[in-house]
């Protein structure tokens, strides 16, 4: 392939832009940051997001959009989910010849309750979409950058579309599988982050082993609940962008939705927490998102109402766990139907 480009120099961007690079390709970082451009292209270092890291001598940064997605046959979008709109509606004023554009963020809109392909078929104009492709599944940057082995998931409804993007990320430590399901691999690695949160708040609380397993078997009980009835596979959510993906969120002290919820459980306020992570927390909003979902297509979603009450409604985290505790008695295979 010519050039790539991929949008949003934070943890995640950077470290893809590292694989595309290391894998060969004309690879160019935007940041809307002129000095974290200059910083990357002088240095070879982007000390904010990946401190101690070496970026390689092939890989550019631009603060010109424009100049950025100029001769680009694929973009990856890795911005946070509440950037994605105004970055496409900023392409959309010089774009126009058509892209594979590939998607890495974990999010779904609040209000709109749109997934992120969904958001960007909204905000791209048809004559600039070549096809869309999620990558998504556990993968922490700071480890992707270590060469640590990582595996994930590239999705589209065009099969062709998403081993094209498989070709062009893999190698020795990066190993990508393909999925057609991209309802699933979107809820997938979105709602994840609403359980990591809750399984951050029980580590907080020093709640131990048990609760945590309790939290990600039935977090994920309740994630394919929801995205069955959405059209996802229910075979996706035992993969890597489900099971996978929330795995590696619950457990990991990478994981920002954790560590925010940790500090959550230990008693800290939302606004100072968010203050203090100083990177994206995708959960929160994702909460928000997830339990108007659970409104709109009726589907009981305990945990997620648990949170969202503490993030949004000032419920205490321990009252929030009783109550999760004491409800009525249930089986626990039927609810999955
Ligand atoms: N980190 C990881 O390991 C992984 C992250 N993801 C997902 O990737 C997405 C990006 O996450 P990540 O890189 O970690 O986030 P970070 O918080 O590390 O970085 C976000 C980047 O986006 C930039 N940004 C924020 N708003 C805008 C905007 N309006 N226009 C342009 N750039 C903007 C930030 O710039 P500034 O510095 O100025 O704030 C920063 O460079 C998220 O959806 C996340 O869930 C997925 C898999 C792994
Ligand atoms: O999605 C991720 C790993 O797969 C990153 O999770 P956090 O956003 O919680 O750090």
């Amino acid at each position: 392939m010519g050039n790539v480009t991929v949008l949003g120099a934070g943890s995640w961007g950077t470290a893809l832009a590292i694989v595309l690079a290391e894998n060969g390709h004309n690879t160019l970082l935007w940041t809307h940051r002129e000095n974290q451009a200059n910083e990357i292209n002088e240095k070879h270092t982007n000390q904010q997001y990946l401190p101690e890291i070496m970026l390689p001598n092939n890989l550019f940064a631009t603060s010109n959009l424009e100049e950025a997605v100029a001769t680009s046959e694929m973009v990856v979008v890795a911005v946070p989910t509440k950037a994605i709109r105004e970055v496409c509606e900023k392409m959309m004023t010089f774009l126009t010849r058509k892209v594979l554009f590939v998607h890495v963020s974990k999010g779904i809109e609040p209000d709109s309750l749109m997934r992120i392909s969904e958001m960007l078929e909204e905000s791209l104009s048809p004559t600039v979409i070549e096809d869309i492709v999620v990558l998504s599944g556990p993968s922490h940057a700071e480890e992707v950058v270590l060469h640590h082995p990582t595996t994930i998931t590239a999705a589209s409804s065009n099969l062709h579309a998403a081993e094209k993007v498989q070709d062009l990320f893999m190698n020795q430590y990066f190993r990508v599988y393909t999925n057609d399901d991209v309802v699933g691999v979107e809820l997938g690695g979105a709602l994840k982050n609403v359980i990591a949160l809750a399984a951050g708040i029980s580590d907080g609380l020093d709640y131990g082993d048990n609760a945590k397993a309790a939290l990600i078997t039935r977090g994920l009980a309740e994630i394919t609940r929801l995205g069955v009835k959405m059209g996802g596979n229910p075979f996706t959510f035992a993969g890597l962008t489900g099971m996978g993906d929330l795995i590696v969120t619950c457990t990991s002290v990478h994981s920002r939705n954790w560590r925010a919820g940790n500090l959550l459980g230990k008693g800290m306020k939302l606004e100072q927490v968010l203050d203090e992570m100083g990177m994206v927390v995708e959960g929160v909003r994702t909460t928000k998102a997830a339990y108007q979902l659970s409104l709109k297509y009726e589907v009981p979603m305990p945990i997620t109402t648990a949170l969202y009450d503490i993030l949004f409604n000032s419920k205490d985290p321990k009252v929030a766990v009783d109550e999760l505790m004491i409800r009525m008695k249930k089986r626990e295979i039927d609810d999955l139907h």
